[in-house]
């Protein structure tokens, strides 16, 4: 089946849209890579989600503008790949995250996802899945990560211990022990590790007045030195010693958490080029630490995919940080590094939509049960 999935992230960057063939349904699914195009958001859209995100407040009318604004422009993604001759039977659209509120104790978690599924569908005149995170969370879940279980079934090992490492606005990973272990699905583990390009990005944009909006390559963090005692300072924020299931966003990785770190840093008089480094190494240490705190396996290799994969002093920091474990990234298995999460997003609606199978993975989002996700319209 032709499937197209749909993802904008926490970097709020455009939206990321991926046709592929999907076949099989779990241990047998396979995954054909046909075509993918980022959609960039109009820049006046774009800073209002970035405000929105940032807690601005917005009257009823004004959002409901930006609800169909989103669901517009996640249209316009869809007719820029549909050129392409093949047919498109199903959309799965994960939507714009514009709040996440992770369950705390007795309270269940809240998430929001905006771009209505039904203007998406008819518009388009397919089927469209979205709003997938709401039944993880009505049943207790964390309603994220939600690509572990596809990460489970496309890119584990016959033998080899696997991380599979997502560097978007957050970062999240998935650890696959091999597919030969006895039991492997269910000691398949997920969880949000931190930042992932959030805080690197406020800081470019802090340093050139907005006029950059992230660190190519991280060519210019590559120019300083971390400074290891703010990190570990930084490191002993709450989230980092919370055990899984746990997730985040920019309500946590804000404005105001790169300002204390700004704030923090300027007692060791770092040069613009230090602070980045820093910036950056926290963002590698963070990852690496919570593997050490949660994986009890050594890793052989971890995949890196998302935005931050291409960030090449963030990579060698990584490979710092975990000189046992070869770190590629998911191209380098097959699997395309920068529309992986859009790709999981087309094998979610598949699952809901046509085979009738949960996609959230209990263990990991510690949801009560397994869960079908997604609501499902149909065009007119
Ligand atoms: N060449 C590059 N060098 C350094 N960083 C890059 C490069 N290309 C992209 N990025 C980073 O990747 C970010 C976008 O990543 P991605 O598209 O995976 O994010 P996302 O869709 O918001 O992800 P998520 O939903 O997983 O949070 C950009 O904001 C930028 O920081
Ligand atoms: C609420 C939300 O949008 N979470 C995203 C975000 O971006 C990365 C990380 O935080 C992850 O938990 C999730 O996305 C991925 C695609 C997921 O659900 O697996």
């Amino acid at each position: 089946m032709y499937c197209l999935g749909l993802m904008s992230g926490t970097s709020v960057d455009g939206i990321d849209a991926a046709l592929v063939k999907i076949t099989g349904t779990e241990l047998d699914l396979k995954i054909n890579f046909i075509a993918g195009i980022t959609h960039c958001y109009p820049e006046k859209l774009r800073h209002q989600i970035l405000e929105v995100c940032a807690e601005q407040k917005l009257s009823m009318t004004e959002f409901a503008q930006l609800d169909e604004a989103i669901a517009f422009s996640f249209v316009e993604a869809v007719n820029q790949l549909k050129n392409n001759n093949t047919p498109i039977e199903l959309i799965g659209s994960h939507g714009q995250t514009v709040f996440h509120r992770p369950p705390e104790k007795d309270e269940l978690g809240y998430s929001l996802q905006l771009g209505r599924g039904a203007i998406i569908a008819n518009l388009t005149k397919i089927p469209t899945v979205n709003n997938f995170r709401v039944a993880d969370m009505a049943a207790g879940g964390q309603g994220a990560p939600l690509v572990p279980k596809v990460d489970a079934y496309i890119l584990s090992h016959p033998n080899h211990y696997r991380c599979v490492q997502n560097i978007g606005g957050i970062g999240n990973v998935t650890y696959l022990p091999p597919r030969q272990e006895i039991d492997w699905e269910n000691k398949v583990m997920g969880w949000d590790t931190g930042p992932g390009n959030v805080l690197i990005d406020l800081a470019i944009q802090k340093l050139t007045n907005g006029q950059k909006t992230y660190d190519k390559n991280g060519e210019w963090a590559a120019k300083g030195t971390p400074n290891q005692s703010l990190i570990k300072q930084w490191l002993n924020q709450e989230f980092f010693q919370k055990e899984p299931p746990k997730s985040t966003g920019r309500e946590l990785f804000s404005v105001e958490f790169l300002e204390k770190c700004w704030q923090e840093s300027l007692a060791y008089q770092l040069s613009e080029e230090d602070f980045l480094a820093t910036i950056t190494d926290f963002t590698a240490a963070s990852i690496a630490d919570s593997y050490g705190q949660f994986i009890k396996q050594p890793i052989n290799e971890v995949l890196l995919c998302g935005g931050g994969s291409h960030n090449l002093y963030l990579k060698q920091r990584l490979k710092q940080h975990l000189p046992q474990a070869n770190i590629l990234t998911t191209d380098e298995v097959g699997m395309n590094a920068d529309y992986k999460e859009a790709i999981a997003f087309a094998v979610l609606a598949y699952w809901r939509f046509v085979k009738g199978v949960p996609g959230n993975l209990p263990k990991v989002t510690g949801a009560k049960q397994p869960m079908l996700l997604g609501d499902v319209h149909l065009p007119l």
